[in-house]
């Protein structure tokens, strides 16, 4: 299973509208040389440029969707089209990634759980998601999560257990944290064995350096690519039945001692 993540540079010197388009023509790019397209979080508005979520916030079924549904047919690829500031019809709004399949229909739509900022930015503007969300592909079964998520491990062990072999996390992690990024992505690829597709955005935005190194770790928490800091399509080939064969070959994910108790007080 071929992978591309697109590593797009995001900053307030393009439009919105312009960056859709830039990002359709990338995807349509990757046909042939991918079956899966990976994007990053919030890459129309920045994850930072919190001024713009409401503003940019789009129904589900908005002109990302449109543009993204069109681009994974014309490419024939599996998209996951990162996240947009989506404005739900009863109002709030919420950092959701969309799922393409190969003929352009919404396989899944996962609404970010955790919100980055404690009492400000994301935090305060967004809704949380409730609900893990896993897409059934033909060789493998994709796990979804967004950013800040990555600092929450019992979200990924929800995923393995629904099934997920392949962890995607779609980011906008700052260039500050990036230490914590390529850490936190290996141990959820080791922990969980299953293969990481971490991908990031390049650029500044809001004023604030994005990290880039979007990172692909197999199920052994070997580094399989590594993006640099700057706008690029990271290519790697998977191999499907890897998750598997390490969890059969290491079976520690069937050592799990559930329901221990609590310390006495
Ligand atoms: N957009 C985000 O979720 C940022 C997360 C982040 O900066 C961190 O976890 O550190």
């Amino acid at each position: 299973m071929r992978a591309s993540l697109i590593q797009i540079a995001v900053s307030e010197d393009e439009s919105v509208e312009a960056r859709r388009e830039r990002a359709a023509a990338l995807v349509r790019e990757q046909a042939g040389a991918a079956d899966l397209v990976v994007l990053p979080e919030l890459w129309t508005t920045g994850a930072f440029a919190y001024e713009l979520f409401g503003t940019e916030a789009e129904p589900l079924e908005g002109p990302t969707y449109e543009v993204m549904a069109k681009a994974a047919a014309d490419a024939g690829v599996w998209l996951h089209a990162g996240s947009v500031p989506e404005r739900d019809p009863e109002g709030p709004l919420y950092n959701t990634s969309l799922v393409f399949s190969p003929t352009g229909e919404l396989a899944a739509a996962y609404r970010k759980i955790h919100r980055f900022g404690f009492d400000q930015g994301e935090a305060v503007l967004m809704s949380a998601g409730r609900d893990l969300v896993t897409v059934r592909l033909p060789r493998t079964t994709l796990g979804l999560a967004t950013c800040y998520d990555l600092r929450f491990p019992e979200l990924f062990r929800g995923l393995v257990d629904a099934g997920a072999e392949t962890l995607l996390i779609s980011a906008g992690w700052p260039e500050r944290r990036r230490a914590h990024w390529t850490l936190l992505a290996r141990a959820r690829a080791v922990e969980n064995q299953a293969y990481v597709l971490a991908c990031g955005t390049a650029g500044t935005h809001a004023g604030v350096p994005q990290a880039g190194h979007s990172i692909v770790v197999d199920p052994w928490g070997e580094v399989l690519a590594e993006a640099g800091p700057d706008e690029e399509v990271l290519r790697v080939t998977l191999d499907p039945a890897k998750p598997a064969t390490t969890r059969e070959q290491f079976p520690a994910l069937k050592d799990r001692m559930l329901g221990l108790t609590p310390p006495r007080r």
